[in-house]
């Protein structure tokens, strides 16, 4: 097993399916066995031919042992879910049963019933009953209720239950599989950052995860005692050296630096992200080398490098080992991306970790640094923003943390891409690493060198920037903005890019406006952005990532999602119907924290 692979081995949670059904023998309850067992199966062969986990394996589903028409049957169900870890339950019955005496009453895990429609039997009807006890009982449930009256003994999913059932699934998973996990800092406050104040309570209570910390001096440590497989270590270095190209030094001349020098800042960079992964996930190899410890790692899901200022004023920064991490490849070949948010941004961090769960895809992270007016642009470069870019632009960069992934060489139907590890082909992570130079830092900011991530995010990829903010006194608020990269002509991104820092790596994001509110127009996104960082993924993932929110408890502030996409628990609906953002903050407010 390669290192990086090491941290699945405990596997993962599973969904369980649970077939309801009306209790009543001698005709009734037989007469439906088979057809609701037949939805469950149907159930699970859906999300495991559709949904992954994130080492690319089909997801598992676990059946209960026998429909379920009581009490009595609902607990047998809950104890086999609880010894097969089951993360999440999907609910389904074609007929009536009885609300509370079926229910899963779990309140810690994500829920969803799919009452099927049909007129025979009343599945439906159930769904409501069951639904209004979920809200009853403070245990919010989604409900899925098919829009076309169906014929009893149909066990195909129509299209728009598909949909909700596999929105529900991915963002349950989501919730899932992070539970129990921790978040690493490495280092603590970068610059009077303040998502880099690490929330302990709302891991704790919002996301189910625990909290690491390390010192900064942890990293000098394990370079200077030589804690790393020095295998590894040269098997890395040699790749670096023929992977990765060092492009020009932008600093001026008197601060630039040796070649002896730079030779040696690669093999600190090198060393520094072999020991953040270890760090993170621990390493068996660490074990046979001695360091038993070591070799546990801090069970970390998602973690944060503070870099600035104490660490980069005297050493080389991270960017090297934040993008790498956060890639879908290294020396080792192509895996999971990890998430590493740059600057301890611990709430970056946290909407990395959002979408690489939801799509298991890598993430940009970058600063939300400028917004380009379109007659701003005209005035710096005679160019007239054009198509997608119309309305003006968002400059997203940042020094560190933008995975190679961001470049857009990888492909799906000839259009630039971002894909699970296992769909991107040798090919394209070959042209991820031509389009990607590394750049000596600049060293006025980055005192201890290092190199910078510089590549130009290619065009026309759909793309979702999500933000987590908290607020005192009213908690975790999501903030999510749908749009496109774009192409700029090449003259017009130089002149813009060189205005800020161009060792570092650009996309130009277009949001897509829909008229009102946050997004009457792109200055007013940009206007509306909680803090300076936004976490960026391949696709439009809005929905997903309202759904997920739901489930955690955390608002929406701000999105531009479509209405018909939105899918929350039933019992939002209760809380006000009105499409402003109102009801989500009110559910939200009064259901409390998951894991509180
Ligand atoms: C080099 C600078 O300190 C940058 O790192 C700074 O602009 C940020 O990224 C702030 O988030
Ligand atoms: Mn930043």
């Amino acid at each position: 097993m390669v290192a990086s692979d090491y941290r699945w081995k405990d596997g993962f949670p599973k969904i369980g399916i649970r077939p309801t059904i009306d209790g009543r023998r001698r005709g009734v309850r037989e007469s439906l066995e088979e057809q609701t067992m037949n939805l469950a199966e149907a159930v699970a062969k859906l999300l495991t031919s559709e949904l992954r986990y994130p080492n690319g394996d089909p997801v598992e589903c676990v059946i209960a042992d026998n429909c379920i028409g009581g009490v009595a049957e609902a607990e047998a169900a809950a104890k086999k879910f609880r010894k097969a870890e089951v993360g999440l339950t999907i609910t389904v019955t074609p007929c009536w049963c009885y609300g509370t005496e079926t229910m899963d009453m779990d309140a810690s895990t994500p829920k969803a019933i799919w009452g099927f429609n049909g007129t025979g039997r009343p599945g439906a009807v159930y769904l409501a009953a069951v639904l209004s006890a979920h809200a009853q009982k403070g245990i919010p449930a989604f409900g899925i209720y098919g829009e076309d009256v169906r014929d009893e003994g149909d066990s195909e999913i129509p299209a728009d239950v598909q949909e909700k059932l596999l929105r529900f699934a991915r963002s349950g998973l989501a919730v899932a599989i992070m539970r129990n996990q921790a978040y690493l800092s490495m280092g603590s406050v970068a610059m009077g950052i303040a998502g880099s104040i690490v929330d302990d309570s709302f891991f704790q209570e919002y996301l189910g995860m625990r909290n690491e910390y390390i010192d900064m001096s942890e990293f000098t440590r394990r370079i200077e005692e030589e804690i790393y497989d020095p295998e590894e270590y040269q098997l890395a270095l040699t790749w670096v050296k023929e992977n990765c190209a060092e492009g020009p030094d932008n600093n001026p001349e008197h601060l630039q630096t040796s070649r002896e020098r730079k030779d040696q800042e690669w093999e600190t960079v090198v060393k520094m992200t072999l020991i953040a992964r270890d760090l993170m996930i621990g390493n068996p190899r660490l074990s046979e080398l001695g360091f038993g410890e070591e070799a546990n790692g801090h069970h970390a899901i998602a973690a944060g490098f503070q870099g600035q200022r104490q660490w980069t004023d005297h050493f080389p920064n991270g960017d090297f080992m934040e993008t790498m991490l956060n890639s879908s490849f290294d020396w080792n070949g192509k895996r999971a991306p990890f998430t590493v948010a740059t600057e301890n941004d611990s709430l970056n961090g946290v909407g990395m970790l959002f979408a690489s769960l939801l799509t298991n895809t890598a993430q940009i992270f970058a600063d939300v640094r400028t917004y380009w007016s379109p007659a701003s642009v005209e005035r710096v470069t005679g160019y007239k923003l054009e198509g997608r870019a119309a309305g003006g632009i968002l400059h997203l960069i940042n020094s560190g943390s933008a995975a190679l992934d961001g470049t857009g060489e990888q492909q799906i139907d000839g259009q630039p891409a971002m894909k699970p590890f296992w769909e991107i082909t040798d090919e394209e992570v070959q042209s991820t690493l031509k389009a990607t130079q590394w750049r000596p830092a600049s060293v006025e900011y980055f005192r201890g060198g290092g190199f910078s991530t510089d590549y130009l995010t290619r065009g026309g990829m759909p793309m979702t920037m999500t933000r987590l903010n908290i607020v005192k006194g009213l908690g975790p608020v999501l903030q999510i903005a749908e749009g496109y990269s774009v192409d700029l002509p090449q003259e017009v991104h130089d002149t813009l890019d060189k205005r800020t820092d161009p060792t570092w790596p650009t996309t130009w994001f277009a949001p897509t406006l829909t008229g009102s509110g946050a997004f009457t127009s792109v200055y007013d996104v940009m206007d509306h952005w909680g803090a300076n960082h936004g976490a960026i993924s391949y696709g439009h993932i809005g929905a997903e990532l309202i759904t997920l929110a739901s489930m955690l408890r955390i608002p929406v502030s701000m999105h531009n999602v479509p209405k018909e996409k939105v899918f929350r628990p039933r019992a939002w609906g209760l809380f006000g119907t009105e499409q402003s953002e109102g009801a989500d903050f009110r559910a939200c407010e009064n259901f409390g924290p998951l894991y509180k």
